[in-house]
């Protein structure tokens, strides 16, 4: 089957530098090589340029919304026309507020797409509800129609229209959510297998529930964003917001594996990689877990 690479370098979702390189360490890791190996057709699109603007509103409570909110035009652009293109997208972040672009591009191209939400952190801050204004923490509230009532203005996101509905979203692995993300999901009745439910039920579980949940026909396509740090630290250490306690490489293979055989995977976000954090050791560790999570949403088994 064909897949599209676009780099995402993107880091002004959050304060620490890095993620931009993200895309780059990847593919010196041999991702394009190791996707070829599965006998896929890769076109790597090589990394967007991301237009740089001076911020131009400064009271605003989220971050460089102007600078976040061009990038997630030319995100969903780009992802719009690799699926249209008849290509699955693999989006190389760069941080998580990519999301915000990679969803709602693929919606134009596939409006009844549900959404796996792979994370230790649920994303869904508003701008009045987040404690930090990073924007990698909000995507989500961006993108889901029952949260817009909640929102303030948002200057410079004008061309990124709400695209889900609440009951489309299902999250795995969270362990670090904000109160007022907790009062969202619990409101919307947001789909959520946290690390307890990890532990409660299984990995195997989890994945058949969240997509029965999400997709109960079975027929939709699949995008999963897969944010690094869902991944326990001694696997992923070079990211912004590492949390104890996260999934195993063995858990995160489960997922891209059994989203992989669905055979509707159709745009994959791998988010938060940030390779100037940590030595050249975690480095290494954290874009191998990354490649090894993509490999097996490709359809690489451990099985064989
Ligand atoms: N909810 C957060 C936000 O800033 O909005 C706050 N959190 C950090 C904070 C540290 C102190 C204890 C509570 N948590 C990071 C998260 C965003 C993660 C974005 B992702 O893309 O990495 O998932
Ligand atoms: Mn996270
Ligand atoms: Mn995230
Ligand atoms: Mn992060």
């Amino acid at each position: 089957s064909k897949v599209g690479v676009i780099g995402v370098p993107i880091h002004m979702g959050q304060p620490r530098p890095g993620t931009e390189h993200g895309p780059e360490a990847m593919r010196e890791g041999g991702l394009i090589s190791k996707l070829e190996g599965l006998g896929l057709d890769v076109e790597d699109q090589g990394d967007l340029f991301l237009e740089k603007h001076d911020e131009d509103i400064h009271d605003h409570p989220a971050k460089n919304v102007k600078n976040v909110g061009s990038a997630s035009s030319q995100i969903a652009d780009s992802v719009y026309n690799t699926i249209k293109s008849g290509r699955t997208c693999l989006a190389l972040g760069g941080d998580h507020s990519m999301a915000i672009g990679s969803i709602y591009g693929h919606s134009l191209a596939e409006p009844d797409h549900v959404v796996i939400w792979v994370d230790a952190h649920a994303d869904i801050n508003t701008p009045l509800t987040s404690s930090s204004g990073n924007m990698h923490g909000m995507p989500l509230s961006f993108l889901v129609k029952e949260v817009q009532p909640y929102l303030p203005d948002i200057p410079h996101f004008d061309n990124i229209k709400p695209c889900l509905s609440a009951k489309n979203i299902a999250y795995i692995g969270l362990r670090d959510v904000d109160p007022g993300e907790r009062y969202i999901i619990e409101k919307l009745g947001i789909h959520s297998f946290s690390m307890t439910e990890v532990d409660k039920f299984g990995i195997k579980d989890c994945v058949e529930k969240a997509l029965h949940a999400v997709d109960p026909e079975g027929n939709k396509p699949i995008h999963l964003s897969f944010d690094i740090d869902a991944l326990d630290p001694s696997l992923a250490p070079s990211t912004g917001t590492p949390v104890p306690g996260g999934l195993s490489i063995r858990e995160g293979n489960y997922i891209a594996e059994e989203l992989a055989a669905t055979g509707r995977l159709t745009c994959v976000d791998l988010a938060e990689v940030n390779p100037k954090l940590g030595n050249d050791r975690d480095n290494e560790t954290t874009v191998r877990s990354a490649i090894t999570i993509i490999q097996h949403c490709f359809g690489n088994r451990r099985q064989g």
